[in-house]
């Protein structure tokens, strides 16, 4: 025998621990794993496809692209065959043994032990040839790659309980064949009729035939009451058309959903969907989906994204990520491109100008598919705001080009609901400004409360002006790539001298301007102190009820990304911010009558540490600020 005899391996750990959990939490929709079946062989067939364009060879032996599902009762299996690209030992070995995909142990930590919520996560991971094991107490697999001799086939085996084996095989046919041996309990599935259903349910888009035997009757002759048997022939069972290339009255929402499951293994719905048909210039069919769910890596920079490439119907690669920017990750889909040539690589993608048209063109499509679920489906586009919202947001500064249309996908918490939920669009905003408002005002916290409670707000509630209420990490980014929306420019609450225009009155600017020269002195007194500090000090008009508070400079780095800079470790430039207080208060009244220079310090510094307290700032040296605040508390009791 050769040196590859049969050998018996481990499943990985991550593979182990998958087996288990998938077996206990998808027991309730244990019909899947022929969708994953069919799913693998489809696309095994296409790989063949693809390889064949460069490679005539690969399919000398047989030129037929099928699938084919067969039962047998007695045996209680079902096998699954087709005519693809097969593996080699190592690749079995290597597919069949691990989870390849970065994040795994990571994923597999995230899950809860709670059945619902995990079998939700198991089908965004994708649980693939491994959902065999929720129907099979075994599962034979019998492969040869296409191109190899007969001689060269694999068999793998496994009960599916950390170990498998894996041995020589001669297979005169390339490609795959998956035999499962049915637990007693789920002999239902060994019914030609429930596989037939099943095939139609999951896999009637799959563009490669699926064949199942149909047993045939020859018409009775005559004087013969019956008719007679005849051989069984294998006929297709699915559409075996490409979904894209069907005119869109033609495909049902369902069939839909089922294409969308396949390129996406996601187990859940899209949210929505938009399939067009470009011709002109560009000749190009797209498909693009919005899912539900966001997937559990949307965050990891290393997870595969991008759209199916086909070139006239024959599928040419997986996440081509040139196809979407970075800010539309979440898009799921396909490209059917006639432009393309058969060969194109990776790298061609990157420089090629097709490409990039199409992309312009693609984008300004999902954005048209959102904007259009926004207005015909309000609550479903919240749906969609609490999945990718974050991810939206990336969008201003990644696309300057469509920088307007994404502001008007935004969604915002305000000060006008105060509510953390953020389902205000800047039209809405702008429909509520007063009059004479000409600007939108936001401001940026670390959390919702902070930015909710900050004291710049205090003037705008007065007001009855409404402010966006930012908190989320990406926010402060954001907003300096948005100068204006709809012609009316953003303002920061807490930055730079505040200018309400023509919301305030000629005598209340008047007031502002008296007040600083009303108040020079206690100004000076506290410029002196904080020299160290703070940049400037002065009078302000933004408050009502509190007494101080911090602006940056217009300029400036804020004060959110500040924290998200120094937390990551980057060198941050020192700037210093500037003292606004607030001339009607009554501890700023104190303030300036303060003869004695030690209290005035006290006053003066604790003024200076709550205002950094309130932005959501930590304090230099707290103890000494709760020190002096005991120190004046205890002076108030005595
Ligand atoms: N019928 C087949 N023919 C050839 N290769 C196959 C076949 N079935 C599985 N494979 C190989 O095994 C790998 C693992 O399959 P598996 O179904 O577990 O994951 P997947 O298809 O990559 O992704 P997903 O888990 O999302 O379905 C596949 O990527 C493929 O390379």
């Amino acid at each position: 025998m050769s040196e590859n005899t049969q050998q018996s391996m481990s499943f990985q750990t991550e593979v182990k621990q998958l087996l288990h959990l998938m077996i206990h939490s998808l027991y309730s929709n244990k019909e899947i794993f022929m969708r994953e079946l069919v799913s693998n062989a489809s696309d095994a067939c296409d790989k063949l496809r693809f390889q064949s364009l460069k490679d005539d060879s690969l399919m000398a032996e047989n030129s037929d692209l099928r699938i084919r599902i067969s039962v047998d009762k007695e045996a209680n299996t079902i096998a699954i065959e087709d005519t693809g690209i097969g593996m080699t030992r190592d690749e079995v070995v290597q597919n069949l043994g691990t989870i390849a995909r970065s994040g795994t142990a990571d994923f597999l930590k995230n899950l809860t032990g709670d059945e619902r919520k995990d079998s939700q996560l198991i089908g965004q991971f994708g649980v693939g040839f491994y959902s065999s094991f929720i129907v099979a107490k075994a599962v034979d697999v019998y492969t040869r790659k296409a191109g190899h001799a007969a001689e060269e086939g694999v068999h793998w085996h496994s009960e599916g309980e950390g170990e498998f084996t894996i041995d020589d095989a001669i297979l005169p046919q390339r490609g795959t064949k998956i035999v499962l041996h049915l637990k007693a309990e789920e002999s239902e599935f060994a019914d030609d009729w429930r596989l037939k259903s099943l095939v139609k349910k999951y896999s009637d888009h799959i563009s490669v035939p699926v064949q199942m035997l149909e047993e045939k009757f020859a018409a009775p002759e005559e004087g013969e009451e019956e008719a007679k048997p005849q051989e069984p022939t294998w006929e297709n069972v699915n559409s075996a058309k490409a979904l894209w290339t069907r005119s869109r009255s033609d495909v049902k929402d369902e069939e839909y959903q089922e294409l969308y499951r396949h390129i996406s293994h996601d187990y859940g719905d899209a949210l929505t969907w938009s399939h067009n048909k470009v011709e002109g210039k560009l000749d190009y069919t797209s498909l693009l989906y919005i899912p539900k769910k966001a997937p559990y890596d949307l965050w990891n920079r290393e997870r595969v994204r991008g759209l199916k490439l086909y070139v006239n119907r024959v599928f040419i690669m997986d996440d081509v990520e040139q196809f979407l920017p970075m800010y539309l990750r979440f898009v799921k889909g396909i490209v059917d491109s006639n432009d393309l040539p058969l060969n194109v690589s990776r790298e061609i993608l990157q420089n090629d100008s097709t490409i990039e048209s199409i992309k312009s063109a693609l984008v300004k499509r999902v954005l048209d598919m959102l904007e259009k679920l926004a207005k015909k489906k309000p609550e479903e586009y919240q749906e969609f705001w609490q999945e990718f919202g974050q991810v939206l947001k990336e969008g201003p500064a990644e696309d300057m080009a469509n920088k307007e249309k994404v502001a008007g996908l935004l969604r915002f918490a305000t000060s006008h609901s105060g509510e953390a939920k953020q389902d205000v669009a800047l039209v809405d905003y702008i429909e509520r400004m007063k009059e004479g408002q000409d600007k939108i005002y936001y401001v940026c916290a670390d959390s919702h409360q902070t930015a909710k409670n900050s004291p710049h707000l205090e003037v705008f509630r007065k007001k009855g002006i409404e402010v966006l209420l930012l908190s989320d990490r990406i926010d402060e980014w954001l907003m300096s790539y948005l100068q204006e929306f709809d012609g009316k420019s953003f303002v920061d609450v807490a930055r730079g001298g505040l200018d309400l225009g023509d919301i305030e009155s000629e005598e209340e600017k008047q007031a502002q301007e008296k007040a600083n020269d009303e108040h020079k002195d206690l100004i000076g007194k506290m410029k002196t102190l904080f020299a160290e500090e703070v940049a400037d000090v002065r009078m302000t008009h933004r408050l009502v009820e509190s007494p101080a508070c911090i602006v940056v400079g217009d300029d400036d780095m804020g004060a959110q990304m500040r924290r998200i800079m120094e937390a990551a470790g980057q060198q941050v430039p020192e700037t210093k911010p500037t003292l606004e207080l607030n001339p009607e208060h009554p501890l700023v009244q104190r303030l300036e009558q303060e003869s004695n220079d030690d209290r005035f310090n006290d006053l003066a510094n604790i003024l200076l540490e709550q205002s950094r307290l309130a932005e959501g700032s930590s304090l230099k040296d707290s103890a000494s600020f709760v020190s002096r605040l005991n120190k004046l508390l205890l002076e108030m009791m005595s």
